[in-house]
């Protein structure tokens, strides 16, 4: 039996205060969303621990955008496990585009990121996924399980989310189509050892497509940017129509 995870990936938006004013609006909504929903909130690591001192028995889950595969050291900017799981995190997002494209993340990193992840008790949330010039010259697939193929060296599969975002479709409303999503994630379904990994779609997921993208077989779930923003759109979108 495959989990469904809804995550919101909060990017490098909302204040501390900020943060905790959402909380306030979403915390009521969340709680009327069917109970076999994992609700998880990736945000800024400033905002973690204020949110996880508010959370109060709420079935929020925290996750954050990064982790360093050391334990301590000498890396400036970086943050490590211990630090995030003191706080009560469960989740951390890897590999995200982002990542990749602006801060010099490589297949390398991130599959040492995955493992100090599990090391640590977290549950990472990978990501992989296509430009559009790689759609375009039909190397979509190759591209995808050629980065799986390194990432999840020496990964236990057990305990990994995987987000399937084409890169195309992030914050551009540009949305995957839903078959073509429910294919693509097919496709890295076959090729894992586990087939119950919860595997998520990402790219301008909303309120208005979020019926129709959870309604297909394959998708377990979202990674939700944008449109998690909010606590009208994110409440729409944890509440979706089975
Ligand atoms: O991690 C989330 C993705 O980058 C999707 O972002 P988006 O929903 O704003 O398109």
């Amino acid at each position: 039996m495959r989990k469904i995870i809804l995550a919101g990936n909060w990017k490098m938006y909302k204040t501390q205060a900020e943060a905790l004013e959402f909380l306030e609006g979403f915390k009521p909504t969340v709680e009327d969303a069917p109970e076999n929903r994992e609700v998880v909130l990736c945000v800024p690591f400033t905002a973690l621990s204020a949110l996880s001192k508010n959370l109060h028995g709420s079935r929020i889950r925290l996750g954050a955008q990064n982790i360093h595969w050391e334990e301590a050291g000498a890396y400036t900017g970086e943050i490590s496990g211990p630090m995030l799981t003191e706080i009560g995190v469960r989740y951390v997002i890897i590999g995200h585009s982002e990542r990749r494209q602006y801060f010099g993340e490589t297949d390398e990193t991130v599959n040492l990121r995955l493992k100090a992840a599990q090391k640590y008790g977290l549950i990472p949330i990978l990501c992989v996924g296509e430009t559009k010039e790689q759609r375009a010259a039909n190397e979509t697939e190759s591209h995808i399980l050629g980065q799986l193929e390194k990432d999840l060296v020496g990964i236990d599969q057990t305990k990994l989310v995987i987000a399937y975002e084409p890169i195309w479709a992030i914050g551009t409303g540009e949305t995957c189509e839903s078959d073509e999503a429910n294919r693509v994630i097919g496709l890295i379904r076959s090729k894992l050892d586990n087939k119950n990994v919860t595997i998520q779609y990402g790219g301008s997921v909303k309120p208005d497509n979020i019926d129709e993208l959870m309604a297909k077989p394959e998708i377990d779930g979202v990674l939700v940017g944008g449109a998690s923003l909010t606590p009208d759109s994110w409440g729409k979108i944890v509440n979706y129509r089975a």
